[in-house]
Protein backbone atom coordinates (compact mmCIF):
# COMPACT_ATOMS: atom_id res chain seq x y z
CA UNK A 1 0.00 0.00 0.00
CA UNK A 2 1.71 3.40 -0.59
CA UNK A 3 2.21 5.71 2.03
CA UNK A 4 -0.74 8.26 1.17
CA UNK A 5 -3.06 5.33 2.06
CA UNK A 6 -5.33 6.39 4.39
CA UNK A 7 -5.58 4.47 7.98
CA UNK A 8 -7.52 1.18 8.26
CA UNK A 9 -10.94 1.67 9.59
CA UNK A 10 -12.29 -2.08 8.68
CA UNK A 11 -9.98 -4.89 9.04
CA UNK A 12 -10.26 -8.56 8.88
CA UNK A 13 -8.89 -11.15 11.60
CA UNK A 14 -8.58 -14.37 9.52
CA UNK A 15 -7.83 -17.01 12.14
CA UNK A 16 -6.01 -20.04 9.87
CA UNK A 17 -4.00 -21.53 12.62
CA UNK A 18 -6.18 -24.58 13.00
CA UNK A 19 -5.05 -28.33 11.80
CA UNK A 20 -8.35 -29.40 10.45
CA UNK A 21 -8.50 -32.77 12.40
CA UNK A 22 -11.92 -33.85 10.75
CA UNK A 23 -10.81 -33.34 7.21
CA UNK A 24 -8.13 -35.79 8.10
CA UNK A 25 -4.30 -36.55 7.29
CA UNK A 26 -2.50 -33.99 5.13
CA UNK A 27 -1.20 -30.42 5.23
CA UNK A 28 -3.00 -27.42 8.03
CA UNK A 29 -6.33 -26.69 6.80
CA UNK A 30 -5.86 -23.80 5.25
CA UNK A 31 -3.11 -24.04 3.07
CA UNK A 32 -4.63 -27.59 1.61
CA UNK A 33 -5.09 -26.80 -2.24
CA UNK A 34 -8.79 -25.39 -3.73
CA UNK A 35 -9.00 -25.23 -7.71
CA UNK A 36 -5.08 -24.85 -7.70
CA UNK A 37 -4.66 -21.92 -5.12
CA UNK A 38 -4.34 -22.28 -1.21
CA UNK A 39 -7.49 -22.37 0.74
CA UNK A 40 -6.28 -19.23 2.64
CA UNK A 41 -5.95 -16.86 -0.03
CA UNK A 42 -8.96 -17.59 -1.36
CA UNK A 43 -9.77 -16.33 1.67
CA UNK A 44 -7.56 -13.31 2.04
CA UNK A 45 -9.24 -12.65 -1.54
CA UNK A 46 -12.53 -12.95 -0.19
CA UNK A 47 -11.88 -10.47 2.20
CA UNK A 48 -10.06 -7.77 0.16
CA UNK A 49 -12.84 -7.97 -2.39
CA UNK A 50 -14.20 -5.78 0.14
CA UNK A 51 -13.29 -1.91 -0.79
CA UNK A 52 -14.01 -1.33 2.86
CA UNK A 53 -11.51 -3.87 3.89
CA UNK A 54 -7.62 -2.26 3.99
CA UNK A 55 -6.27 -4.37 6.12
CA UNK A 56 -6.65 -8.54 6.88
CA UNK A 57 -4.53 -9.87 10.07
CA UNK A 58 -3.96 -13.89 8.89
CA UNK A 59 -3.06 -15.76 12.28
CA UNK A 60 -1.06 -18.65 11.31
CA UNK A 61 -0.38 -21.70 13.14
CA UNK A 62 2.64 -20.91 15.30
CA UNK A 63 5.12 -23.00 13.42
CA UNK A 64 4.39 -21.77 10.18
CA UNK A 65 4.33 -17.90 10.21
CA UNK A 66 7.36 -17.65 7.89
CA UNK A 67 5.52 -20.16 5.75
CA UNK A 68 2.41 -18.49 5.51
CA UNK A 69 4.16 -15.22 5.24
CA UNK A 70 5.92 -16.89 2.17
CA UNK A 71 2.83 -18.14 0.69
CA UNK A 72 0.94 -15.06 0.29
CA UNK A 73 3.42 -12.88 -0.76
CA UNK A 74 3.85 -15.17 -3.82
CA UNK A 75 -0.51 -14.37 -4.19
CA UNK A 76 -0.48 -10.80 -3.38
CA UNK A 77 -3.65 -9.50 -2.72
CA UNK A 78 -5.07 -6.08 -4.31
CA UNK A 79 -2.51 -3.40 -3.25
CA UNK A 80 -5.04 -1.49 -1.38
CA UNK A 81 -5.10 -3.94 1.06
CA UNK A 82 -2.43 -4.67 4.06
CA UNK A 83 -1.94 -7.82 4.45
CA UNK A 84 -0.55 -8.97 8.26
CA UNK A 85 1.04 -12.34 9.44
CA UNK A 86 0.68 -13.33 13.27
CA UNK A 87 1.36 -16.55 15.04
CA UNK A 88 -1.96 -18.39 16.63
CA UNK A 89 -2.94 -20.26 19.63
CA UNK A 90 -4.02 -23.57 21.06
CA UNK A 91 -8.01 -22.69 20.58
CA UNK A 92 -9.92 -20.60 17.74
CA UNK A 93 -10.66 -18.09 20.59
CA UNK A 94 -6.61 -17.48 21.60
CA UNK A 95 -5.77 -17.30 17.75
CA UNK A 96 -8.54 -14.56 17.29
CA UNK A 97 -7.24 -12.40 20.02
CA UNK A 98 -3.84 -12.98 19.18
CA UNK A 99 -5.28 -11.29 15.40
CA UNK A 100 -7.08 -8.44 17.54
CA UNK A 101 -3.98 -7.62 19.43
CA UNK A 102 -2.12 -6.73 16.33
CA UNK A 103 -4.87 -4.31 15.13
CA UNK A 104 -3.24 -0.80 14.53
CA UNK A 105 -5.82 2.00 16.61
CA UNK A 106 -6.90 3.59 13.45
CA UNK A 107 -9.37 0.43 13.01
CA UNK A 108 -13.07 0.65 14.28
CA UNK A 109 -14.86 -2.13 12.65
CA UNK A 110 -13.69 -5.71 12.64
CA UNK A 111 -14.62 -8.73 10.83
CA UNK A 112 -13.38 -11.95 11.68
CA UNK A 113 -13.12 -14.85 9.32
CA UNK A 114 -12.33 -18.43 8.88
CA UNK A 115 -10.08 -19.23 6.66
CA UNK A 116 -11.93 -22.56 6.49
CA UNK A 117 -14.58 -20.56 4.18
CA UNK A 118 -12.97 -20.21 1.28
CA UNK A 119 -15.99 -19.10 -0.88
CA UNK A 120 -18.12 -16.06 0.90
CA UNK A 121 -19.07 -14.06 -1.70
CA UNK A 122 -18.20 -10.52 -1.78
CA UNK A 123 -21.60 -8.87 -1.37
CA UNK A 124 -22.22 -10.64 2.01
CA UNK A 125 -19.03 -9.40 3.28
CA UNK A 126 -20.03 -6.22 2.62
CA UNK A 127 -23.26 -6.94 3.97
CA UNK A 128 -21.84 -6.99 7.32
CA UNK A 129 -19.80 -4.39 6.67
CA UNK A 130 -22.58 -2.37 6.48
CA UNK A 131 -24.84 -2.96 8.60
CA UNK A 132 -22.13 -2.92 11.87
CA UNK A 133 -21.41 0.55 10.23
CA UNK A 134 -25.13 1.45 10.10
CA UNK A 135 -25.01 1.61 13.98
CA UNK A 136 -28.05 -0.90 14.27
CA UNK A 137 -26.26 -3.21 16.81
CA UNK A 138 -22.21 -3.82 17.69
CA UNK A 139 -22.40 -7.46 16.29
CA UNK A 140 -23.23 -8.64 13.38
CA UNK A 141 -23.63 -12.33 11.88
CA UNK A 142 -24.66 -13.64 8.56
CA UNK A 143 -26.83 -16.62 9.00
CA UNK A 144 -28.84 -19.09 6.45
CA UNK A 145 -31.99 -21.36 7.59
CA UNK A 146 -31.54 -24.71 8.33
CA UNK A 147 -32.62 -27.64 5.86
CA UNK A 148 -33.08 -30.67 8.82
CA UNK A 149 -35.12 -30.56 11.82
CA UNK A 150 -32.55 -29.99 14.97
CA UNK A 151 -33.07 -32.19 18.01
CA UNK A 152 -31.47 -31.95 21.30
CA UNK A 153 -30.46 -34.39 22.92
CA UNK A 154 -28.01 -36.17 25.80
CA UNK A 155 -24.62 -37.09 24.27
CA UNK A 156 -23.36 -40.31 24.59
CA UNK A 157 -20.45 -40.34 22.36
CA UNK A 158 -19.92 -43.75 21.52
CA UNK A 159 -22.35 -44.52 19.02
CA UNK A 160 -24.77 -45.37 21.63
CA UNK A 161 -28.24 -44.33 20.94
CA UNK A 162 -28.94 -41.21 22.62
CA UNK A 163 -31.63 -40.26 24.21
CA UNK A 164 -33.71 -36.93 22.11
CA UNK A 165 -34.54 -34.06 24.85
CA UNK A 166 -36.22 -31.89 22.67
CA UNK A 167 -37.17 -30.50 19.04
CA UNK A 168 -36.25 -26.61 18.87
CA UNK A 169 -38.79 -24.78 16.61
CA UNK A 170 -36.90 -25.01 12.97
CA UNK A 171 -38.19 -21.23 11.91
CA UNK A 172 -36.66 -19.68 14.75
CA UNK A 173 -32.92 -21.65 14.28
CA UNK A 174 -29.77 -20.09 11.86
CA UNK A 175 -26.55 -21.35 10.67
CA UNK A 176 -24.22 -18.75 11.81
CA UNK A 177 -21.58 -18.04 8.80
CA UNK A 178 -18.30 -15.84 8.67
CA UNK A 179 -17.47 -12.96 8.48
CA UNK A 180 -19.25 -12.14 11.56
CA UNK A 181 -18.05 -7.62 11.88
CA UNK A 182 -18.09 -6.07 15.54
CA UNK A 183 -17.75 -2.72 16.77
CA UNK A 184 -13.60 -3.33 17.61
CA UNK A 185 -13.91 -1.94 20.93
CA UNK A 186 -17.01 -4.35 21.85
CA UNK A 187 -15.04 -7.48 20.52
CA UNK A 188 -11.84 -6.87 22.26
CA UNK A 189 -13.98 -6.37 25.56
CA UNK A 190 -15.64 -9.58 24.94
CA UNK A 191 -12.50 -11.42 24.36
CA UNK A 192 -11.31 -9.73 27.76
CA UNK A 193 -13.87 -10.61 29.89
CA UNK A 194 -15.53 -13.98 28.38
CA UNK A 195 -13.75 -17.24 29.48
CA UNK A 196 -15.04 -20.62 28.57
CA UNK A 197 -15.85 -22.54 26.11
CA UNK A 198 -17.49 -20.41 22.57
CA UNK A 199 -17.52 -21.78 18.89
CA UNK A 200 -18.28 -18.05 17.74
CA UNK A 201 -17.38 -14.66 18.03
CA UNK A 202 -20.67 -13.11 18.55
CA UNK A 203 -21.37 -15.56 21.16
CA UNK A 204 -18.77 -13.94 23.00
CA UNK A 205 -20.51 -10.65 22.40
CA UNK A 206 -23.77 -12.39 23.37
CA UNK A 207 -22.55 -13.37 27.06
CA UNK A 208 -21.63 -9.58 27.57
CA UNK A 209 -25.60 -8.91 27.29
CA UNK A 210 -24.74 -6.76 24.14
CA UNK A 211 -27.17 -7.24 21.63
CA UNK A 212 -26.13 -9.11 17.82
CA UNK A 213 -28.15 -9.47 14.57
CA UNK A 214 -28.05 -11.52 11.80
CA UNK A 215 -28.30 -10.56 7.92
CA UNK A 216 -28.73 -12.84 5.04
CA UNK A 217 -25.96 -15.18 4.77
CA UNK A 218 -24.95 -17.18 1.51
CA UNK A 219 -24.82 -21.16 0.71
CA UNK A 220 -21.33 -20.61 -0.50
CA UNK A 221 -19.83 -19.24 2.71
CA UNK A 222 -20.04 -22.60 3.98
CA UNK A 223 -17.07 -24.00 6.09
CA UNK A 224 -14.85 -26.64 4.65
CA UNK A 225 -14.55 -29.23 7.84
CA UNK A 226 -14.57 -32.92 6.49
CA UNK A 227 -13.99 -33.77 3.18
CA UNK A 228 -16.91 -33.93 1.23
CA UNK A 229 -17.26 -30.25 1.71
CA UNK A 230 -13.86 -30.38 -0.11
CA UNK A 231 -15.70 -31.88 -3.13
CA UNK A 232 -18.26 -29.28 -2.51
CA UNK A 233 -15.95 -26.59 -2.68
CA UNK A 234 -14.41 -27.69 -5.83
CA UNK A 235 -17.65 -28.11 -7.40
CA UNK A 236 -18.52 -24.21 -6.83
CA UNK A 237 -15.21 -23.26 -7.51
CA UNK A 238 -15.54 -25.09 -11.54
CA UNK A 239 -19.07 -23.07 -11.50
CA UNK A 240 -17.55 -20.03 -11.26
CA UNK A 241 -15.49 -20.32 -13.74
CA UNK A 242 -17.86 -21.63 -16.09
CA UNK A 243 -20.15 -18.49 -15.07
CA UNK A 244 -16.93 -16.27 -15.50
CA UNK A 245 -16.06 -17.70 -19.26
CA UNK A 246 -12.99 -19.34 -18.34
N1 LIG B 1 -6.21 -23.00 17.29
C1 LIG B 1 -6.95 -22.63 16.26
C2 LIG B 1 -8.06 -23.42 15.82
C3 LIG B 1 -8.78 -22.99 14.71
N2 LIG B 1 -8.42 -21.86 14.07
C4 LIG B 1 -9.13 -21.45 12.85
O1 LIG B 1 -10.51 -21.28 13.11
C5 LIG B 1 -11.24 -21.52 11.90
C6 LIG B 1 -12.47 -22.39 12.16
O2 LIG B 1 -12.04 -23.56 12.81
P1 LIG B 1 -12.29 -25.04 12.28
O3 LIG B 1 -13.02 -25.08 11.04
O4 LIG B 1 -12.80 -25.80 13.43
O5 LIG B 1 -10.79 -25.46 11.91
P2 LIG B 1 -9.85 -26.47 12.64
O6 LIG B 1 -9.74 -26.18 14.09
O7 LIG B 1 -8.62 -26.43 11.84
O8 LIG B 1 -10.64 -27.85 12.39
P3 LIG B 1 -10.70 -29.17 13.28
O9 LIG B 1 -11.56 -28.82 14.48
O10 LIG B 1 -11.32 -30.17 12.38
O11 LIG B 1 -9.27 -29.50 13.66
C7 LIG B 1 -10.27 -22.16 10.91
O12 LIG B 1 -10.00 -21.23 9.87
C8 LIG B 1 -9.07 -22.48 11.75
O13 LIG B 1 -7.81 -22.39 11.05
C9 LIG B 1 -7.34 -21.10 14.52
O14 LIG B 1 -7.01 -20.07 13.92
N3 LIG B 1 -6.63 -21.50 15.62
C1 LIG C 1 -17.21 -19.42 13.79
C2 LIG C 1 -18.00 -20.52 13.13
O1 LIG C 1 -17.53 -20.73 11.81
C3 LIG C 1 -19.46 -20.06 13.03
O2 LIG C 1 -20.23 -21.07 12.49
C4 LIG C 1 -17.93 -21.82 13.87
O3 LIG C 1 -18.55 -21.70 15.12
C5 LIG C 1 -16.51 -22.35 14.01
O4 LIG C 1 -16.58 -23.59 14.66
P1 LIG C 1 -15.41 -24.64 14.65
O5 LIG C 1 -15.78 -25.69 15.64
O6 LIG C 1 -14.19 -23.87 15.02
O7 LIG C 1 -15.39 -25.21 13.29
Amino acid sequence: MSDAAPPARTAAVIPAAGRGVRLGPGAPKALRMLGGTPMLVHAVRAMSASRAVSLVVVVAPPDDVAGVRALLDEYPAPERTDVLVVPGGATRQESVRRGLDALPDSVTTVLVHDAARPLVPVDTVDAVVEAVRDGGAPAVVPAVPLADTVKEVEPAGDGTPEPVLGTPERARLRAVQTPQGFDRATLVRAHREITGEVTDDAGMVERLGVPVVAVPGHEEAFKVTRPLDLVLAEAVLARRRVNDGF
